[in-house]
């Protein structure tokens, strides 16, 4: 990678451009002979290339600052489903200084498409329950009648291979129509539910990492893994689809409730003996569990002791929720370089408690942020950056001491906090900043298209391509505060268009679409359902 620092700094454009040369040149010859496998947008983007910190910009540290690459004309360049160059326009079209200079003659060869809103990576959705699209808001109460009442009557349709292909689909389309390239996904007990996902998942071209749910106790029969048979359906699913394409194998015990430590142990033997796995399961997200686990395993010193104890905690384990933790739990998961998906809707709606960042942070723990659909009322992570915002707000304001004054303080995210979390780190807590999570040469060219004027209101506020237009951090907290799917303008998975003005297009729409069109404004409508 070729990396030049620019001669001035203007706020946030941390360097000119980054460059691979030799995929750059590949790109070139591969545009040439008319291949549609190279895509050229041109507009504003922000990504980060590091952890901005908890403050607004005004009190940010000049190595917070240098985490934000802003570029309010950029260019990028994407090729074979990578992204080969990112940078300031005028210097990567026009810098003839490089040997060989494939940038200036691409972009000659293939003009770019304007964009009309904000590039960024793609969202990252950590913790999402695929076969729980269909009770989303379904009024639960809080998590334990929520799962008996709705979850698990929910999950039994999915031993239909049929129905579990048709909701994979749905349910992707709507990960994708919300911004979310990627995600960690829970599948039901059914190994066919992990197939049918996998499978929708690959048509699209999307990294997805997923597993089938282990459970052999607490749960309906018709789930339940019938002894250690079942983990030969993981062992298949893990030769079918880990490490296929963009696709990952996560290992999936529910919880400690629905699983024997018979089982939890098979589970810890797999991870062994594979370590490049990931695991998923809940952790400490209501105090009835809480006291369910203590009865459950009563020789374990705590909840997080009992995955602990057969090898489940590791630098590649996602821990849902972890709210009711101390702050020695934190600091074995952040010295195991585990990490919690902190998912706020979900917390909100099932009335599970306040998720306190500041100790996470405080420790080192590693978190991301998540939807938990359908116990998560939401599929838009813009959503969650309201509510995880709206949940650091609460947390102070409802601890008081005998005097009525706070005895917490308040913890507001950022928006700067809020879009890194969505997407670079995000990637680092699962372990994936080496192929998602920003727009740096040889990352998967996922990339959306936000829109600051998707609403009348988000347009008076932002006034975005306005003359006053906002700052930056203020046009990122509105869409934060205000944005749902509808600021989601455009998504491209691995380089190729699959939402556009708005519209999700189906995969055989997509050709041709992010290839460089005649004009800038409106090159593929021709293309639109
Ligand atoms: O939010 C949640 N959703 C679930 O499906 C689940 N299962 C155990 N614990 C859970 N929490």
């Amino acid at each position: 990678m070729n990396d030049r620092p620019s001669h001035e700094h203007p706020r946030h454009e941390q360097a000119a451009y980054h460059l691979d040369a030799g995929r750059l040149t590949q790109a070139l010859r591969d545009a040439a002979t008319g291949a549609e496998n190279v895509s050229l947008l041109r507009g504003a983007l922000l990504h980060f290339v590091n952890d901005p910190g908890e403050c607004m910009e005004s009190d940010m540290s000049a190595n917070e600052r240098a985490a934000i690459e802003y570029y309010p004309d950029a260019l990028l360049v994407m090729h074979a489903g990578h992204v080969v160059a990112v940078g300031n326009y005028q210097a990567l079209a026009s810098d003839r200084t490089v040997t060989p200079t494939p940038c200036a003659e691409l972009v000659c060869l293939s003009p770019p498409r304007k964009v009309s809103g904000l590039m960024m990576p793609g969202f990252i959705d950590t913790h999402v329950h695929f076969p729980q699209l269909d009770i989303i808001a379904s009024y639960g109460h809080c998590l334990i009648d929520w799962l008996n009442t709705y979850t698990f009557p929910a999950e039994q349709r999915f031993v239909d291979s049929a129905y579990a292909a048709e909701v994979a689909d749905v349910f992707l389309d709507e990960l994708l129509r919300h911004g979310s390239t990627s995600a960690q996904v829970f599948a039901t007990s059914h190994a066919g539910s992990a197939d049918a996902l996998f499978s929708a998942a690959r048509t699209r071209g999307m990294r997805l990492h997923a597993g089938r749910v282990m459970m052999d106790r607490n749960a309906p029969a018709s789930l339940l893994d019938k002894g250690p048979a079942a983990l030969k359906d993981d062992e298949r699913l893990i030769a079918d689809w880990h490490g296929r394409d963009r696709l990952g194998y996560v290992l999936t015990p529910r919880f400690a409730p629905t699983s024997t430590p018979a089982q939890l142990k098979a589970a810890g033997e797999l991870l062994k003996s594979q370590p490049d796995l990931h695991l998923q399961t809940h952790l400490a997200e209501n105090l009835d569990e809480l006291k369910w686990v203590a009865e459950l395993f009563p020789d374990s010193r705590d909840y997080l002791a009992v995955y602990e104890e057969v090898g489940l905690s590791h630098e590649r384990t996602t821990f849902a929720h972890g709210i009711h933790l101390d702050d020695a739990m934190r600091a074995r998961i952040a010295e195991r370089g585990a990490s919690i998906a902190f998912c706020p809707t979900s917390n909100l709606f099932l009335g599970s408690g306040l998720f306190d960042r500041d100790s996470a942070r405080r420790l080192g723990m590693n978190i991301s942020i998540a939807t938990d659909v359908g116990g998560g009322s939401s599929l838009c992570q813009l959503e969650s950056l309201k509510a995880a915002y709206q949940v650091g707000q609460l947390h102070g304001a409802v601890a008081h001491d005998a005097d009525g004054l706070a005895a917490r303080a308040n913890q507001p995210l950022t928006p700067w906090q809020g879009f890194y979390q969505l997407t670079l780190g995000n990637a680092r807590a699962m372990r994936l900043e080496d192929s998602i999570g920003n727009l740096r040469p040889g990352m998967e060219a996922d990339v959306i298209v936000l829109e600051p004027t998707a609403t009348p209101l988000l347009a008076r506020r932002t006034r975005w391509g306005q003359a006053d237009q906002v700052a930056l951090e203020e046009i990122l907290f509105a869409l934060m505060m205000l944005g749902d799917d509808r600021a989601i303008r455009e998504v491209h998975v691995a380089g190729r268009c699959r939402k556009y003005s708005g519209i999700l297009m189906a995969e055989h729409e997509t050709t041709g679409v992010t290839s460089t069109p005649p004009s800038s404004e409106s090159p593929v409508t021709a293309l639109m359902p």
